[in-house]
């Protein structure tokens, strides 16, 4: 096997529901010690598609490979306690009457010497060993977390699966446990399969992100691409919040009150959505009924005033109604920026920063 080989290859996958494909050929592959994110809003399929890589659901069609072997095809099955496959969830639940040690090492094999030094392994490694003769009621919601972990974690898994793995957590611990994992997930060289629904968490955790709408993957790759090339105007509001400005396309130009933008490849007469972060607007101040000079990089200034300015923490959310059709738009500014309502300001969009798609694509 040589070190490319995925550690899980999904191929086609397919499962419907009355009639209903809920995982629509789905394909992805994971390499030794890779964290993919599967993102996508709630009820998209990413729970079937765990679930039939772990065994518990049996896809219509499609295959699953580990390490380059098949485990499962529509008439072939490893059965899923056989597929050295790491599970956890969100309401991982530990066994409460087991110590912890004895939680840990519930999966393993071996002498009672052999599971004892894995056992105390990983709770070093958690950092929980002052807890190895404790049981699950005595740790805090973080500590119970952790345990979980090690103990999908003892029987060395091949691949990890993990479903919404920290949503039971408050934020504050959130962060440090998901940090702690990655790396221990690294140093073991596990291939890890994180379902979410929040970009944020995906953004932080993973290698790739394979995004999935409506049973289907439609856009894959290292999360800097993913945020910076959306595929349509969904993917750019998934991530955040997004504004949009419609206009129509001639002679492969977009012409809006924020001047053209660039339209390659779209024929005359077609509506286009432009698609700009809130980050991406360039705010000015109104001198004398007027704004900034335009430039090739902003295009053309478009007069608008503030609706109502939000702080937010590390930056400020103003809302601006547009003079020219009346839509609002929303832009961002470092720090604290609390304009009055009815400030008269021009409002100018990076055209390096934007995203044009023709309309329902
Ligand atoms: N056994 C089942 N029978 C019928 N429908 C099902 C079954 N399992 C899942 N579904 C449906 O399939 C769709 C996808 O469910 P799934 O749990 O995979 O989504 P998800 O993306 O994981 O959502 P969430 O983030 O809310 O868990 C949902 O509409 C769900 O109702």
């Amino acid at each position: 096997m040589d070190s490319q080989t995925p550690r899980l290859e999904i191929r086609n996958l397919r499962r419907s529901f009355e009639g209903r494909a809920v995982v629509d050929d789905v394909s992805l592959k994971i390499l030794p010690g890779q964290v993919t994110c599967l993102l996508g809003p709630s009820g998209c399929g990413k729970s079937t598609t765990l679930r039939m890589i772990a065994g518990v659901e049996m896809q219509d069609s499609g295959t699953i490979h580990v390490d380059g072997k098949l485990i499962c095809d529509t008439v072939f099955r490893v059965p899923p306690e056989r597929r050295e496959i790491g599970l956890m969830f969100q309401d991982f639940a530990l066994f409460p009457h087991l110590s912890v040690a004895d939680n840990v090492g519930y999966g393993l094999t071996g002498t009672k010497a052999s599971k004892r030094e894995r056992v105390e392994e990983l709770l070093r490694r958690v950092d929980l060993i002052r807890f190895i003769d404790g049981y699950p009621h005595q740790l805090s919601g973080g500590e119970q977390q952790r345990v979980a972990l090690a103990r999908a974690l003892a029987p060395r898994p091949r691949i990890m699966l993990m479903d919404e793995p920290f949503s039971g957590l408050d934020n504050r611990l959130r962060d440090g446990i998901r940090d702690e994992t990655l790396s221990i997930l690294k140093e073991e060289d596990t291939a890890v399969l994180l379902v979410t629904h929040e970009p944020d968490e995906a953004m932080r955790m993973a290698d790739e992100i394979a995004l999935m709408r409506d049973g289907k993957i439609v856009q894959q790759g290292a999360p800097y691409n993913v945020y910076t090339r959306p595929i349509d105007r969904a993917s750019v509001s998934f991530f955040s919040d997004a504004n949009v400005v419609r206009a129509d396309v001639t002679g492969a130009l977009a012409h809006t009150a924020f001047g053209r933008f660039l339209a390659p490849g779209v024929p005359d007469g077609t509506a286009v959505d432009i698609v700009f972060r809130p980050q991406h607007v360039r705010i000015d101040f109104d001198r004398a009924g007027k704004g900034p000079l335009p430039t090739a990089a902003d295009g053309t200034p478009a007069r608008a005033v503030v609706e109502r300015a939000r702080f937010m923490g590390n930056e400020s959310l103003v809302e601006f109604r547009m003079d020219h059709d009346g839509t609002l738009v929303n832009a961002t500014v470092p720090n604290v920026f609390m304009p009055t309502r009815g400030t008269v300001m021009w409002l100018t969009i990076r055209r390096d920063k934007c995203f044009v798609f023709p309309v329902d694509a």
